[in-house]
């Protein structure tokens, strides 16, 4: 019999949820993160004998990004999280790698209301996954999800293959849906990250309202090429596109016609459509995306 052995491992704390209020005068600025962390190196004794010598507990790793917080303010999460991961390496030997997630979820100034009171943004999740290792490299992927955009024309999807099992008709006009999931490598280990983000989440907007969409894999591309256009400092784009299909009713029962205005806006099951755009001279991923 082959003899059994541990395989990678990490483990951290997932999902400290970090409020942090910076006050000047009346005026508040306020950050709400989810952030996750995770460790991995030299800790095969805690899964092989129960040694934990080498284990910096979960709690102490969220007890960091508390004191982080409060020591260091936030700024952009990629600093933030950068912050965290390199600490973790530089002060816990047996610690070889660390990953920083972190989600944003963006808040609003009421409108002509007081300097501390904010609106939840409807709008996208913002993200990174930052990793640095004890060789010293850092990489960082940046990102958003929950953009929900969706086009009422400008959509069609036929010539598609058909077999036995296929019913769906051609279609030259739909509705479009999507809820974005976009992820994208940055090629160096510093960047304007606020600015990029702006940029990139542009770029996701004017190709989906602007391709005249022959399927959403063709969307996929549009979307993930316009990124990329927008600077060299990002050179990869991974999506993840739900296919919200919008069914048409059949309202004839009701002797009423349905000129494609009337929808079921389906749950599931939902088409999927996933990819990655990028440059053909792309650096080397790495663990960028671990
Ligand atoms: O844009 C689409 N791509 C597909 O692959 C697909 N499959 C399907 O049933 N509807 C659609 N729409």
């Amino acid at each position: 019999m082959s003899s059994i052995v541990l395989g990678p491992n990490r483990y951290g704390k997932a999902e400290t949820r970090l409020v942090r209020v910076a006050r000047e005068g009346p005026v508040h600025h306020l950050k709400d993160l989810s952030v996750s962390t995770s460790l991995s190196g030299d800790m095969d004794a805690a899964h092989l004998t129960g040694d934990n010598a080498a284990v910096l507990p979960t709690d102490s790793q969220k007890n960091t990004v508390y004191a982080f917080a409060a020591r260091h303010g936030v700024g952009e999460i990629e600093e933030f999280a950068a912050l965290l991961a390199r600490h973790f390496v530089a002060t816990r030997p047996p610690v070889r790698h660390a990953r920083v997630e972190i989600e944003e979820y963006a808040w609003n100034r009421v409108p002509g209301g007081p300097p501390h009171a904010f609106v939840r943004d409807g709008g996208a999740v913002r993200t990174c996954v930052v990793h640095h290792d004890d060789d010293g490299s850092t990489t960082v992927v940046s990102g958003l999800k929950d953009l929900v955009v969706l086009n009422t024309t400008a959509s069609e999807f036929h010539g598609f293959a058909v077999d036995a099992y296929t019913t769906l008709q051609p279609a030259t006009d739909r509705v479009l849906a999507t809820a974005v999931t976009a992820r994208w490598r940055h090629a160096g280990e510093t960047a304007s990250y606020g600015e990029s983000y702006a940029r990139a989440r542009r770029g996701l907007l004017d190709a989906f309202a602007g391709t005249r969409s022959l399927s959403l894999q063709q969307t996929l591309y549009a979307m993930g090429e316009r990124v990329l256009a927008g600077g060299p400092e990002l050179c990869e784009v991974r999506l993840s596109l739900p296919n919200r299909h919008h069914l048409p009713v059949d309202l004839s029962p009701f002797g009423l016609p349905n000129d494609n205005e009337v929808f079921h806006a389906a749950d599931r099951p939902y088409g999927l459509i996933e990819g990655t755009v990028l440059r053909e001279d792309a650096p080397d991923a790495g663990f960028a995306w671990e």
